[in-house]
C-alpha cells in the first residue's frame, strides 16, 4: 500500500533519494502463532475484533528501536486531533515519525497510553485502516521537506500555503467549453497576474470557507482584493 508514496511522484523521488526513508513493520511479523494471529476480541463483548496487543506492541517496539533517540509516536484514527496544514508542518518539524495504523475495531487504550505520542485525525470519517490516513500524511509532509519539490513547485506551494484556498488555474486551449482564459492571464504582467491570483484566492476562501478567514489576519492589499471581490459578486 505504501507504494503509493514510496514509489509514485515527487514523494516517489524523495525516497529513491534518500531525502526520506521509508521502513513498514507488519504486527503479523511479530505473532507467534501458527495463524500469525493479529485481532483479539474486545473484553465487554459486541461486534468486532481489536487489534491484538503483543504483536502491535513489539512492533511498535522493534520501530521505536530501529529508529533510535527523537522519533515521535503518532497513531491516526477518528479520536485524534484534526489535522490540518499547521499540524502537517508540525509533525515535518520531527526528525523521525512512526505512523501506527490500526485496523479492525482499534487499539487497547492502555497500548495507546503507553505507545502514542500525538494522535491525529483527517477529518471525521471512518477508514477501513490507518494505512490510508498515514499515506495521506506522508505525501503531505514530504511535500514541505526542503528538496522535494523542485524549487518551481515549491513557489506555487507558498501561495497556497497562507492560509487561503488555491486559485483558479488555466491552461491550454484559450477557449475551452466556450470560455475564454482570463485577460489578465493572457497579457504577461507579473505584478498584475499576482493580485489577479491573490484576489482569488481570498474571494474563493470568503465564498466557500469564511471560517479560514476567522483565522487569517490581512494585509491591507489583501483586505483591498477582498473588498474589490465582494463588491463585483454584490453588483
Ligand atoms: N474506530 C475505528 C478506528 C479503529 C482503529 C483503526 C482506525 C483506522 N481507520 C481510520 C484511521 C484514521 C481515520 C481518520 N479520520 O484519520 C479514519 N479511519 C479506525
Amino acid at each position: 500500500m505504501f507504494q503509493a508514496v514510496t514509489e509514485y511522484g515527487v514523494t516517489g523521488r524523495a525516497f529513491k533519494s534518500r531525502i526520506m526513508e521509508f521502513q513498514a513493520w507488519n504486527p503479523r511479523d511479530f505473532t507467534h502463532d501458527r495463524h500469525r494471529t493479529v485481532d483479539d476480541r474486545p473484553y465487554g463483548g459486541g461486534p468486532g475484533m481489536l487489534m491484538k496487543v503483543q504483536p502491535l506492541q513489539d512492533a511498535i517496539s522493534a520501530a521505536k528501536k530501529a529508529a533510535g533517540d527523537g522519533v515521535k509516536v503518532v497513531y491516526l484514527s477518528p479520536q485524534g486531533k484534526r489535522l490540518d496544514q499547521a499540524g502537517v508542518q508540525h509533525l515535518a518539524g520531527a526528525q523521525k515519525l512512526i505512523l501506527v495504523a490500526g485496523r479492525y475495531e482499534g487499539v487497547d487504550e492502555r497500548l495507546i497510553k503507553a505507545e502514542i505520542d500525538e494522535e491525529w485525525s483527517l477529518g471525521d470519517f471512518v477508514l477501513s485502516g490507518g494505512e490510508i490516513a498515514a499515506i495521506t500524511v506522508i505525501d503531505a509532509i514530504a511535500r514541505l521537506i526542503p528538496g522535494v519539490l523542485g524549487h518551481d513547485q515549491s513557489a506555487v506551494q507558498d501561495s497556497f500555503y497562507d492560509g487561503l484556498l488555491d486559485c483558479p488555474h488555466y491552461t491550454r486551449p484559450e477557449v475551452f467549453q466556450g470560455e475564454k482564459v482570463p485577460d489578465v492571464l493572457m497579457g504577461g504582467h507579473h505584478e498584475q497576474i499576482r493580485r489577479w491570483r491573490l484576489k482569488q484566492s481570498l474571494g474563493r476562501t470568503w465564498q466557500r470557507r469564511p471560517d479560514l478567514l476567522e483565522d487569517k489576519i490581512l494585509s491591507e492589499e489583501e483586505k483591498g482584493l477582498l473588498e474589490e471581490f465582494v463588491r463585483e459578486q454584490c453588483a
